[in-house]
């Protein structure tokens, strides 16, 4: 499909922005990093910052630096091998963003987070805090994964994942993914094509993407297509475009007709951004019944969910903390923040006239 002009008028419109690099865009086989790619993207990002676009640098590289600069030990486990790369590839990484930078008089600064920052709701205000204020002061905020102690179950699924989270916490206009393809593209034809643009209601990308990998990449262009169909859905705008073309920032800021676009749909408020992110990250559920579904996916007024609703309690979770809602056959009908304990949950469940599990304002219903 092609952009029409008030598409391209709603390009420059974009103030603030999540830039994420993949590995494969800035290192090469060995991992060393690439000065010449890393020069434009900061041209860019120096560029976009100056004319007030607000934007944070999501980059992975860490891991694939690490490889140019040591060999660990044929004694280590892969997760202590791992870390020994993340930790020694993340200064270099970002020594070469923040040397970079320099040259444009812009500072940069490092922000390392794990999955557990966006499960407590008080990191993740804090987290948010911090972007606010580097953002205020005009500091290009570097996030990256703490590789060095996020392993195994506590690792994102990848950083398309990681800046996926940072674009809804920080309510940015656009998410931009940069990797090493020009963007999502068909391949059930005999030629390969390029998708333009990917229709809000599309969710069968399977169909499409081929389960391979860039060499060091983690997550593949499926984690992508769902990452960026749910954030346009949040109404957040996604460009996944190639991050080895010269200028590519300012093409995609300028409204050019470049990699595959995933336009924004109706914004949805703050709080139930960060809880419709939460898949995976939830430390409980709740079971309920056939009524509390009905009233709870009609859409035809703000209902909260009820005890009275409730059949059952998994998990153990304080108020605060996010859970699953399913329904009696195990279906997931969305997320919520817990307005009590999972104790006082038991306690509640089945009584009429009890206050909320879980307040409206605080509950994410999934599309059908
Ligand atoms: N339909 C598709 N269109 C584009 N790329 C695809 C498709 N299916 C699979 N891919 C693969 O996805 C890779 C990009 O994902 P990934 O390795 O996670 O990159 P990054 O390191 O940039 O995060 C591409 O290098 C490509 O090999
Ligand atoms: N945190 C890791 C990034 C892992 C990752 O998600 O890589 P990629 O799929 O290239 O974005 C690193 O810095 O090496």
């Amino acid at each position: 499909m092609q952009y029409n002009s008030d598409m391209n008028q709603a390009h420059r419109v974009y103030r603030k922005i999540v830039v994420k690099v993949g590995t494969n865009v800035i290192t090469g086989k060995d991992g060393r990093l690439d000065p010449a790619i890393i020069a434009d993207l900061t041209r860019g990002i120096a560029e976009l910052a100056s004319a007030g676009v607000k934007v944070i640098l999501v980059s992975s590289g860490a891991v694939g630096a690490g490889r140019s600069i040591v060999k660990p030990s044929g004694s280590m486990t892969t997760v202590e091998a791992r870390q020994v790369l993340a930790a020694t590839g993340q200064i270099r990484l970002v020594n070469a963003y923040a040397d970079r930078f320099a040259e444009h008089d812009m500072l940069a600064a490092q922000i390392l987070v794990t999955r557990e920052d966006f499960r407590d709701r008080q990191h993740y205000l804090n987290m948010r805090t911090c972007l606010n204020a580097l953002l205020q002061q005009k500091i290009i905020p570097i996030v990256n994964e703490n590789d060095a102690v996020a392993v195994t179950e506590l690792m994102f699924t990848d950083n398309d994942e990681l800046s996926g989270l940072i674009a809804s916490m920080m309510q940015v206009d656009a998410h931009i993914i940069l990797s090493n393809v020009d963007g999502l593209f068909d391949m059930t034809g005999e030629e390969k094509k390029l998708i333009r643009e990917i229709e809000p209601a599309s969710k069968n990308f399977s169909q499409f993407v081929r389960p391979t990998k860039s060499e060091f990449g983690r997550g593949g262009m499926l984690t992508k297509c769902n990452i960026a169909n749910k954030l346009s859905r949040l109404g957040i705008t996604v460009h996944i475009a190639n991050g080895t073309t010269p200028g590519i920032l300012q093409q995609i800021a300028g409204g050019e007709e470049v990699g595959t676009r995933f336009p924004a749909q109706k914004p949805k408020h703050g709080r139930k951004q960060w809880i419709a992110h939460s898949e995976g990250l939830e430390k409980g559920a709740v079971i309920i019944n056939e009524g509390a579904q009905s009233a709870l996916t009609s859409g035809e007024r703000a209902s909260s969910l009820l005890p009275v609703g409730v059949t059952g309690v998994e998990g153990s979770f304080s108020k605060g903390d996010v859970i699953r809602i399913c329904s009696e056959n195990g279906k997931v009908i969305g997320y919520g923040m817990a307005c009590c304990s999972d104790e006082k949950a038991r306690a509640a469940m089945g009584k009429k006239g009890e206050k909320p599990i879980i307040h409206y304002d605080y509950l994410y219903i999934k599309p059908e």
